[in-house]
């Protein structure tokens, strides 16, 4: 396209469709529980007068649905580079009081749930559908639009879990190759089939499932397994101060970091204090009021981003950029995401100078997508899209067919509850109180 015919484009947003979708998810285990049979995702579709279509993609739980509307709503009539305003506005929509939390609650291992973070965790979706249809009308890709790119393929690590097989027998689900894990040797074959396959060179374990011995072993049997290189172990919050500095002293020759030890900024600063072993988060610094007390006091040491809580592509650079300047490490954060959100975190990843550590991915775990094509990982890594916009295309069939389980669905898994998907298996099982060990 020559540069009159992109400016004479008409960008103003006529239409912005909202899909939510259940995608399958296998039987992934965590401190609260275990992951449902298939868990929610929004899908954006931002229209231009033009026709053009942007895509974004971010929680599709209740609480982000009822609030997309109206956000959606504010970007009506107004252009796709007109983002700042959307976002100077975005307060003005009322957010349901019953869904503020200012704790950082394990329960929905998503830290707080402030009235700003959770309009936030919207607006990213609506700014990377715009960023998309910018960079597709002036052909040009998102990282341009955000500065280009500092590197040409994003760095991941294979993101470990503890499993079974297959969901609690009865339950409808999806099936996978991979078998269960729940030992150190099911974790080391789960770690050598992602390097085989995707070529990953780091390694993250979801910790807080089994007591911290054996989650101990597990990464001592990892790092004998594959000497050298980095690992990283996340309870979500599971554990006293007293048993994080235990385990930081156990592992402290081996870890790369230790993720969410402990619930909260004052027990992080208590561990920091105590160890060598730097701390990362994606618990107790998930927005920009955080920061301020988490730096000052040194409770973590790298804050793993997930652009859809923080707001967006750019506000993550603006994240990345204040970490820069406190000597603070910054890398990605996931939850269970598609190929839209992959695409999205990798454009960002690439244009971020201080990322120094892979980025965390659930999307190997995703059978299911709705791009036209997926994402691929070669050598732990994704190939940073040149192509415009962020380079995916939607596959209409595969969104309708998503879309149709969620409206299929009789509620039951329209919000994320771990929990309530381990008591299928387990009826006695409660949420656990926080810490465990
Ligand atoms: O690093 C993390 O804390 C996560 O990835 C949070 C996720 O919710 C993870 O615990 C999961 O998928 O069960
Ligand atoms: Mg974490």
């Amino acid at each position: 396209m020559t540069a009159s015919a992109s400016a004479s484009r008409d960008l103003t947003v006529t239409e912005v469709r909202l899909t939510p979708v259940l995608v399958a998810d296998p039987p992934l285990l965590n401190t609260q529980g275990v992951h449902q049979p298939y868990t929610p995702r929004l899908i954006v579709e931002v229209v231009t007068a033009d026709g053009i279509t942007g895509l974004g993609e971010t929680y599709g739980d209740t609480k982000y649905l009822e609030l997309a509307r109206p956000l959606a709503d504010r970007l009506l009539g107004h252009r796709v580079d007109d983002l700042n305003r959307l976002f100077a506005e975005a307060d003005q929509v009322a957010v349901d009081a019953a869904r503020v939390s200012g704790q950082v609650d394990v329960g929905g291992l998503r830290g707080v749930q402030t009235a700003d973070k959770l309009r936030l965790s919207v607006l990213s979706a609506l700014e990377v559908a715009c960023l998309d249809a910018l960079g597709k009308s002036l052909g040009l890709p998102v990282h341009a639009l955000l500065g280009g790119k500092v590197r040409d393929a994003v760095e991941y690590s294979a993101y470990l879990f503890y499993r079974w097989a297959e969901h609690p027998e009865g339950v409808t689900a999806e099936k996978d190759d991979w078998g269960a894990a729940v030992d150190p040797a099911g974790v080391v074959e789960q770690a050598r089939r992602f390097t085989e396959r995707y070529g990953f060179t780091s390694f993250k374990l979801k910790g807080g499932v089994f007591p911290p011995e054996e989650e101990i072993a597990a990464v001592r049997a990892l790092a004998a397994a594959f000497p050298g290189h980095p690992l990283r172990l996340d309870p979500n919050g599971a554990w006293s101060v007293e048993t994080s500095l235990k385990v930081a002293k156990e592992l402290g020759d081996v870890l790369e970091y230790l993720e969410d030890p402990t619930l909260g900024t004052p027990a992080m600063a208590e561990v920091a204090a105590g160890t060598e072993v730097p701390l990362a988060t994606n618990m107790c610094v998930t927005t920009f009021a955080e920061i301020k007390e988490a730096f000052t006091r040194d409770a973590v040491q790298v804050v793993l981003s997930d652009h859809h809580y923080w707001g967006g592509l750019r506000n993550t650079q603006h994240l990345a950029a204040i970490c820069r300047t406190f000597g603070v490490g910054v890398s990605m954060h996931s939850n269970t995401h598609l190929g839209i959100s992959l695409a999205a975190m990798t454009h960002v990843a690439s244009t971020v100078p201080n990322l120094h550590h892979a980025c965390d991915s659930h999307y190997p775990w995703q059978s299911e997508d709705v791009l036209t094509e997926r994402l691929a990982f070669e050598d732990g890594t994704v190939r940073v899209p040149d192509a415009p916009g962020l380079g995916v295309e939607l596959d209409r069939d595969r969104l309708a067919f998503l879309h149709r389980r969620w409206l299929d669905d009789d509620g039951a898994l329209r919000d994320r509850d771990d929990a309530a998907a381990m008591r299928i298996a387990d009826p006695s099982w409660t949420q656990p109180a926080v810490p465990r060990w």
